[in-house]
């Protein structure tokens, strides 16, 4: 299949790239570069571009006949939502429906598109399944749920066909150690952490230490990059056979705190890691782990990547040697 990658450049993109060209498709990717890499997609034809630009959009589908479209673009730091949510809206939702017209004019009817732990907000349970309701905290969250909605309505009015996938933690990088997380400024814990490590940014910081959880730090569903990538493929499958909007959450079931991810890029790296204890981050939950149960069974999807170790390993090879 030929399919239109938007926010092919960036982190979950590039990976998603690769993964496609190593299974026989052919990738298109349409980005703004505004936290993307172009090193990322050596070679690749690459439509820069932004989706709240409505004539580039129609452009694109124009001179590149694709099956599918992914959809990676976002604003995405929770944060940063919380002081700029107007900015999180226009991207993430003002920028989607743009997309979604586009690919109705051009009658492109397949889509997957990334969503996120964030629109359940503070968990009700000790996993999260897609059954679990969806009261985001924060704009981030907010605006993708917006967007599943949107999906839902496009599926019932324009017969778009949709899967979802709802991303908890992605980390790693591919085990090449070509290309790997790089976010300027940099705000995900495992990065952070293996920069300390390289004597690289400003000093590690833990955001919060009397959270309710056993050692006091936030818990997170770590999920290897490239496992995302693999349920993208089984998603594209899937939609071969299935009309309608579906989502699907994707972790590992499996919650790391954050002091448990330092000792393990302790174990990985064997440097002794030095952090200083900070308040809270506005807008983080104490513990988010998904129920993958759903992503399993409907679309064969099985992670690889399920140690923590192993994942920070890949992340390691890739920050010891970054190259953009
Ligand atoms: N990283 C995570 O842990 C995580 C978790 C859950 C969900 N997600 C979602 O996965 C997706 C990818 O995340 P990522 O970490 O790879 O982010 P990223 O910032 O590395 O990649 C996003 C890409 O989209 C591009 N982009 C953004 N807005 C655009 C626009 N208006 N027009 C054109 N291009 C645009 C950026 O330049 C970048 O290349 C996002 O939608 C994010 O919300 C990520
Ligand atoms: O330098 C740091 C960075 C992070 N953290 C903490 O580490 C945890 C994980 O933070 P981070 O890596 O920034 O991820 P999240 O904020 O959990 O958000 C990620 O995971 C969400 C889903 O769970 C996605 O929606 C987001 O896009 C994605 O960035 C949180 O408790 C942070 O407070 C620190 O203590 N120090």
């Amino acid at each position: 299949m030929k399919i239109l990658v938007c926010g092919g450049a960036g982190y979950i993109g590039s990976h998603m790239v690769r993964t496609l060209v190593a299974n026989g498709h052919e990738a298109v990717i349409f980005d703004n570069l505004s936290t993307g890499h172009p090193e990322s997609i050596p070679g690749l034809p690459l439509v820069q571009g932004d989706l709240l630009d409505s004539r580039a959009l129609l452009q694109a589908f124009e001179h590149h006949s694709v099956d599918a479209v992914m959809h990676f673009c976002a604003r995405s730091l929770v944060s940063e939502s919380m002081s700029e949510p107007n900015a999180y809206y226009q991207n993430n939702v003002a920028g989607t429906l743009n997309l979604l017209d586009a690919m109705r004019r051009a009658g492109v009817d397949k889509l997957v598109f990334s969503s996120t732990a964030a629109i359940f907000g503070q968990p009700q349970s000790d996993v999260i399944d897609e059954t679990h309701p969806t009261v985001p905290i924060n704009p981030y969250g907010a605006s993708k749920l917006m967007v599943e909605r949107m999906l839902a309505d496009a599926a019932s009015a324009y017969g778009l066909r949709s899967v979802t996938l709802r991303y908890f933690n992605a980390a790693g990088a591919d085990p090449d150690g070509d290309i790997g997380e790089s976010h300027q400024p940099e705000t995900h814990l495992i990065p952070n952490v293996l920069r300390s490590v390289l004597g690289r940014g400003d000093g590690l910081k833990v955001f919060g230490t009397d959270y309710p959880t056993a050692d006091g730090t936030c818990v997170r569903d770590y999920i290897h990059v490239n496992d995302l990538t693999s349920a993208h493929l089984c998603a594209l499958q899937f939609m071969r056979a299935h009309t309608g909007a579906h989502a699907f959450n994707l972790g590992n079931g499996c919650g790391f705190s954050v002091l448990e991810v330092i000792e393990s890029a302790q174990r990985v790296t064997g440097a002794r890691i030095e952090f200083e204890r900070a308040p809270r981050r506005a807008g983080d939950p104490a513990v988010l782990v998904a129920s993958s149960a759903k992503a399993r069974e409907q679309l064969g999807w099985e992670p690889v990547y399920t140690g923590m170790d192993e994942i920070i390993a890949t992340a390691w090879r890739w920050h010891r040697d970054q190259r953009y």
